[in-house]
């Protein structure tokens, strides 16, 4: 049996009179359409949202239409899809599967012509997609399916679906009649629904703008992205900048605490004054604190000449102490003392120097912990941790990884007078699904090296090291041959296919030539899994 196009004449369709007449020869109990059509009416000039009314109309369906599943799919013209808004008989993950575009299957062809269709028998038909997986054909092998389209003018806004079992054709015109006539019923409120929500994507888009507009006034000119992580960073930079006080800068490393250090100090009324780092790591124990404070001429062995130190360098500025969890206990007394009294004497001198220096400083230690064990002296922590900044490690940054690997692109490239690649998406997937324990550093070399290797102007998946990688490419990346190519290939055409088509199998599996099934054997082999290439997902 073929499913009914009813873009056939309505004269060869029978009336729901006729339709009617036929039932009550039949002597099937339909005599309850007329108390569902005016509950409905009623449910529908009721109070409450858009859900709870459909939730309503569907009850009253499976109760007077004795339907084994029904669904209520919405159009949404921004994204150019349908989805199911309420139904029943469906599970969540039912529901959730239950997206198509205007053309694909049954409700995808009702929206697309606005024509209502019967499918007498859904096992005969290869235009069922059952997407949901919610259809059963061992159980259900004597269903129909009816879809009408929701309605206004010349404007389809979604569709009705209804499954029963299959027991005559008069009985099916006559469910789609009464389906039709539900469907007029509740488009003023889904119209209603659907502007809202037109008028709130409008309101989102112009807050995001606002938002932007205000990160962007925030935002330090050297630091690149807009994370939400990071956006608390900048309000602190934009606060503590031009006061005089300590700002401790905590974070993993290479999160990029020297470039809030140097943010802060440009920032600040001393800008125009020297802008002086230190590295407390970089140097052994015995010449810090002669590096810090200066010395006088044979204050020690090999001290020639006098020399000033970087505290004196800094006077008019700002020093910036980076890993300042790396001093000793004595350098730790001493910096204590300038940060008190802003003074201290060059090492072999009793002469004290003051100087007016901004002090920031850095570490990736937990200060608190050493404080605890008696390794950093704890009324330096309470000296330093004035204004302390953490700074977010690039894993909880979200799509400022692809946007710092953008920035680092064009600069790479610009480095190296070549034309910045293209990133291909598999590659910004791996980007985006990796830990990145080196943090924006660990970004910054990678993306220096995949600008040396890019290929024809595009950086790929296999550009990129093997940390990045799932097992399967990794392994493969080591081998050199045909095969290894090919599949590094495969596996690109599939992401790129599955990230066109938004996690959609179906449509990925047509566009590269392959069956469903096929796909999903490919996507097994590489570890790929639709839902993360899904909208919104
Ligand atoms: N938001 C950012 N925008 C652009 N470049 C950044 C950003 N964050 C970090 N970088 C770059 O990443 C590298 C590491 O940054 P930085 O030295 O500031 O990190 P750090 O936290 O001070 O590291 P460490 O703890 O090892 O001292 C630098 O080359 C820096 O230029």
């Amino acid at each position: 049996m073929h499913p009914i196009n009813l873009n056939e004449p309505a004269t060869t369709r029978p009336t729901l009179a006729e339709s009617l007449s036929f039932t009550c020869q039949l002597g099937e109990c339909r005599s309850e359409l007329l108390p569902l059509l005016s509950e409905v009416s009623k449910v529908v000039s009721g109070e409450g949202s858009l859900s709870k009314t459909l939730k309503l109309v569907l009850e009253l369906m499976q109760k007077h239409l004795q339907v084994t599943r029904a669904m209520i799919s919405l159009y949404d013209a921004s994204c150019d899809q349908i989805f199911i808004h309420e139904s029943f008989g469906l599970t969540k993950d039912e529901i959730e599967k239950g997206v198509y575009y205007p053309g694909e299957g049954i409700t995808g062809k009702v929206v697309e012509t606005r024509q209502p269709i019967i499918v007498p028998v859904i096992a005969d038909e290869p235009l069922f997609l059952n997407r949901t997986g919610s259809w059963d054909k061992t159980v259900d092998c004597r269903l129909s399916f009816i879809c009408v389209p929701i309605m206004r003018g010349m404007k389809v806004m979604g569709t009705i679906g209804v499954e029963r079992l299959y027991n005559n054709r008069q009985l099916l015109y006559l469910d789609l009649e009464v389906l039709a006539i539900i469907a007029t019923t509740i488009a003023q409120a889904v119209e209603l629904h659907l502007l809202e929500r037109a008028h709130k994507q409008v309101l989102q888009a112009q807050s995001a703008r606002l938002d932007k507009e205000l990160k962007e006034k925030f935002k330090p000119a050297n630091i690149i992205g807009n994370s939400k992580a990071m956006q608390s960073v900048y309000r602190m930079i934009d606060k503590v900048s031009h006061a005089r006080t300590t700002v401790l800068i905590l974070g993993e490393s290479g999160v990029g605490k020297e470039r809030v250090a140097s943010a802060i100090h440009y920032n600040s009324s001393c800008g125009g004054g020297p802008f002086v780092k230190f590295n407390c790591a970089s140097l052994p124990e015995s010449v810090i604190e002669s590096e810090l404070f200066g010395h006088e001429k044979g204050a020690f062995t090999g001290a020639a000449a006098r020399r000033a130190g970087r505290f004196e360098e800094a006077d008019g500025g700002t020093i910036f102490l980076d890993e300042v969890g790396e001093l000793s206990l004595s350098a730790q007394a001493k910096l204590l003392r300038v940060i008190q009294e802003r003074c201290f004497e060059r090492l072999g001198s009793n002469e004290s120097i003051k100087v007016n220096v901004r002090i920031l400083a850095a570490t990736h230690c937990d200060l608190t912990a050493m404080v605890a064990k008696g390794t950093f002296r704890e009324d330096l922590f309470y000296r330093l941790n004035v204004f302390p900044i953490t700074i977010p490690p690039l894993r909880e940054r979200g799509n400022d990884i692809l946007i710092l690997a953008e920035h680092f692109n064009a600069w790479f490239a610009k480095e190296q007078q070549a034309d910045v690649p293209a990133i291909s998406t598999p590659a910004l997937n791996l980007m985006l699904n990796y830990d990145w324990p080196g943090n924006v550093r660990e970004l910054e070399n990678m993306m220096e090296r995949a600008v040396l290797l890019a290929e024809e102007g595009v950086i790929h998946s296999y550009h990129l090291p093997a940390a990045l990688q799932p097992a399967v490419l990794g392994e493969l990346g080591e081998q050199s041959g045909l095969e290894a190519r090919l599949s590094m290939m495969e596996y690109e055409l599939i992401v790129e296919a599955l990230a066109r088509f938004q996690g959609n199998m179906s449509r990925a599996a047509a566009q590269l030539g392959l069956t469903r099934r096929m796909l999903g054997l490919r996507m097994a082999k590489y570890q790929l899994n639709y839902k993360d290439y899904r909208c919104g997902d």
